[in-house]
This record gives C-alpha cells, sequence and structure tokens, in this order.
C-alpha cells in the first residue's frame, strides 16, 4: 500500500522513518529545498512539491501539518481521498470532513518515537478504516484504539506531548547528578538505562508497588522522595496533563 504524508516536519519525517520498512511513502511539503534534505536522510520516500490543485484522489493521506495550517492546505487538495489519517492535535474529524474530501476518516495520536519504531499511538474515527489504520500504526509501534475523541484529546496529552515531559524529567536528574559532581557522559548513560529499565518494569507492575519496592524506611529513596513531593512533581504532572487536554480542547474548537 503507498501512503502520501502531507507536510514533511518532525512529525512527517518520525513516521516516515518507520513506515518505509513497510510501506511505499511519498512526501509532499511546499519547500523544494526541505523535501531534498528528507530525501538525504530518508531515500525511499519520494518527495513531491504541493500543487495548487494537489489531486488526492484514491489516495491514502497521512495529514502532518500544524493544526493552524489545516485550511490554507486543505484549499489546495482536489478529489476524494481513499482515508485520511490526520495527526492533527485537538482538531475534530467534523473539522478534517468539511475541509478535505475522503472516503474514511480517523485520527491519530503518535509521537516521536516513531522514528525508531516505538510511538505509542492511539487512533479513534470510522470503523471501516479501523483495520487499516491499526495496521499501518502498528508498523511504527503499539496503538490503542479509542472510541471517542475526547479520549483521543486526553491521549494527545499523555502520549503526543509526553515524550517532552519525559524528556525534562531526564534532563533534570541528569543535572541533580552533574550537581553532585558525577560526569555528564555518565549521568546521561545511567539516566538512559533507567529509563529502559524503569519502562520494561512498569509493563508489568504497578506504578506505586514498583516504588514501595525501592523504597526502604528511613533510606536514599525515601529521602529523595520527600524532595519529590516537596516539589510538588506529582501534582504538576497532573496539572501538566490537565493543561495539555484543554489545550487540545480549544485547538479543537477553533
Ligand atoms: N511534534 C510532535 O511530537 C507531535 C506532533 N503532532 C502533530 O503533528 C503535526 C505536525 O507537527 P510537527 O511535525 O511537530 O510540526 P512541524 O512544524 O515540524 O511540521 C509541520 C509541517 O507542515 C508543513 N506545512 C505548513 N503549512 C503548509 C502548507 N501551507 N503547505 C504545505 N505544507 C505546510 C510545514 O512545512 P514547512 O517545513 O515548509 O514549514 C512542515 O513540514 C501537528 O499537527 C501536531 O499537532 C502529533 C503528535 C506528536
Ligand atoms: O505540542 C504539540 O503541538 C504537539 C502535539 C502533540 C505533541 N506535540
Amino acid at each position: 500500500m503507498k501512503l502520501t504524508l502531507i507536510g514533511n516536519g518532525i512529525m512527517a519525517q518520525s513516521l516516515a522513518k518507520g513506515l518505509v520498512k513497510n510501506y511505499e511513502v511519498e512526501m509532499i511539503g511546499r519547500d523544494i529545498d526541505k523535501l531534498r534534505q528528507v530525501k538525504e536522510k530518508i531515500p525511499e520516500v519520494s518527495i513531491k512539491i504541493i500543487d495548487d490543485q494537489e489531486d488526492i484522489t484514491d489516495k491514502n493521506i497521512l495529514f502532518c501539518v500544524k493544526p493552524y495550517a489545516l485550511q490554507s492546505v486543505a484549499v489546495r487538495l482536489t478529489g476524494k481521498a481513499n482515508t485520511l489519517y490526520s495527526i492533527l492535535a485537538g482538531t475534530k474529524l467534523e473539522s478534517l470532513k468539511k475541509q478535505i474530501s475522503a472516503k474514511y476518516y480517523i485520527r491519530t495520536m503518535p509521537n516521536v518515537a516513531a522514528s525508531v519504531s516505538m510511538s505509542m499511538t492511539t487512533i479513534t474515527g470510522d470503523n471501516e478504516a479501523k483495520m487499516s489504520a491499526l495496521e499501518i500504526f502498528n508498523a511504527i509501534g503499539k496503538t490503542v484504539w479509542v472510541n471517542t475523541e475526547k479520549q483521543l484529546d486526553i491521549a494527545t496529552a499523555i502520549a503526543g506531548c509526553g515524550p517532552a515531559y519525559l524528556a525534562i524529567i531526564a534532563e533534570a536528574i541528569a543535572d541533580g547528578a552533574v550537581k553532585a559532581g558525577l560526569e555528564r557522559h555518565i549521568s546521561t548513560e545511567l539516566v538512559h538505562g533507567l529509563f529502559v529499565g524503569t519502562s520494561a518494569l512498569l509493563a508489568k507492575t504497578h506504578p506505586a508497588i514498583l516504588k514501595d519496592s525501592v523504597m526502604s524506611p528511613g533510606g536514599t529513596t525515601a529521602a529523595g522522595v520527600g524532595a519529590i513531593e516537596e516539589g510538588n512533581v506529582r501534582n504538576s504532572m497532573i496539572k501538566a496533563i490537565q493543561a495539555a487536554y484543554e489545550k487540545a480542547e480549544e485547538l479543537g474548537s477553533k
């Protein structure tokens, strides 16, 4: 199957890197220099400048522009696509249906880990395209199908934005180690190993049980947990998810 990505930014490239292993991938953008740079990085991708009247008839489109660019790109698309897979944060199915013609509509929320075939992707939309959507996004990581756009917007806050949140935590832990006197390269290597190991444990252990198993009475972890609670980290993460979800809703209401 051929997939056509519209947009050539961070996410389009992340998706393309994984998808080229299983699909023929075409990338359509508006800047030939940027497209050529993508072609250098991912030679399997075919590149194309967007036409004023870009015919998308029967194509399977992965729509990868920013939400605010939807209208300006949509007016250039003609014909009826087979399936439109949108990755736009917040943008509702209804809005996509009004602006781009397709037989089926799917909203997805992948993340940048698609570039290493480890995206956590949430999907919703037309049931007729459910199997194809799961197949495409399973090729670049894990998938969860949800039945409402509200669930997808909350998933956006977790798995779409989440790599940024975890990267902040990772950086802060490494900074803490450097502050305590450990070399930067050692700190960074330890943090990477920490995330890999903890991720494997979290796949089979409840977070609270994992935390309890590390935290001995009056011990080092307990001292650290005390500092984490003083810093309101837990509440900050809850608020971060709420804020990102509300922003997704706000984008969808425009
Ligand atoms: N970044 C992330 O981690 C995630 C992002 N998303 C969603 O993915 C989408 C893309 O985000 P991201 O890749 O980060 O953004 P980027 O800014 O990296 O990419 C946006 C792309 O859209 C293109 N574009 C904008 N306007 C037009 C136009 N009029 N015609 C043709 N192409 C156009 C840009 O072209 P040009 O390069 O020429 O400016 C660029 O290639 C967003 O909707 C976002 O919500 C979803 C999940 C995760
Ligand atoms: O912040 C953003 O706009 C995008 C959407 C999901 C992750 N990043």
